[in-house]
């Protein structure tokens, strides 16, 4: 199985090239980052390129974080600063060759939200038809009011888009929490994901404890035929090197 470090929580205390750097050394086979855009894009495509190490994906600016902003995809009214951030992450995945951007839909609710979430979304896959757009249902307990809650919500949305280049983002920590059924939800939904992240349940740590069986679950992912990088997207409280057993464990 391959394994992609999610620098927006692995090696946090490092600057991004620097992380790079330490995702190749623990083994990892790829990056991928959540807001990458105080670091020149230059540098971490040197990094990148140093290392031979892909970067999946990054995701759109939040908005206004200190003023409770999480994405401005889905909110009514706010198409033009969701467009620029769209537009800013497209240019930043090209200069860094990323392969995927998430689109962060934002506090919202109902049906306007929900049309201006499907306008962007069409907005996106045509800016970046080379690229793949992710949409990710995020949890109530850690975004209690986001937009996307549940894989339904997120397969409905794809659907009434019908953009070839737009996915499903399965992080397993937030269906857990919202729905369970990993098992069945990874197969059914296979054709629709994009990209699959990992990390204990409920505590958002690393894979090896916690209420969901991250070897069966690996198994089946790998079982169902999908071979891509899994995105270790875990909060290691700690030096990130002290928390990678799992992964020497899956290499073994
Ligand atoms: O929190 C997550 O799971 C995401 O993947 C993310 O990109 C930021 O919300
Ligand atoms: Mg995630």
């Amino acid at each position: 199985m391959k394994f992609s470090a999610n620098l927006g929580f692995l090696w946090q205390d490092r600057p991004l090239p620097d992380a790079i750097r330490a995702a190749k050394a623990a083994g990892f086979d790829a990056v991928e980052c959540h807001w990458p855009y105080e670091t020149p894009a230059a540098e971490v495509a040197v990094a990148l390129k140093e290392t031979g190490l892909p970067m999946l994906g990054l995701n759109t600016r939040r908005g206004d974080v200190a003023g409770g902003e999480n994405g401005l995809s889905a909110l009514p009214g706010r198409d033009d600063d969701a467009r620029l951030a769209i537009d800013e992450a497209v240019a930043y995945a090209q200069a860094v060759t990323a392969d995927a951007i998430h689109l962060m839909a934002g506090f919202a609710d109902g049906t306007d939200a929900h049309d201006t979430f499907v306008r962007n979304l069409r907005y996106a896959c045509d800016a970046a038809p080379d690229r793949t757009i992710l949409i990710e249902p995020l949890n109530h307990y850690d975004a209690p009011g986001y937009f996307l809650k549940t894989s339904g919500q997120a397969i409905r949305i794809i659907e009434e888009v019908g953009a070839s280049n737009l996915r499903l983002m399965f992080d397993c920590y937030h269906i857990q929490l919202m729905e369970g059924d990993l098992t069945h939800r990874l197969q059914r939904l296979k054709p629709q994901i994009g990209h699959i992240q990992f990390a204990s349940v409920p505590d958002r740590g690393a894979p090896d404890r916690g209420e969901v069986n991250y070897g069966h679950v690996f198994d089946v992912i790998r079982d169902m035929g999908y071979d891509a990088p899994l995105g270790a997207e875990y909060k290691p409280g700690g030096p990130t090197e002290d928390t990678l057993g799992w992964l020497s464990m899956m290499r073994s």
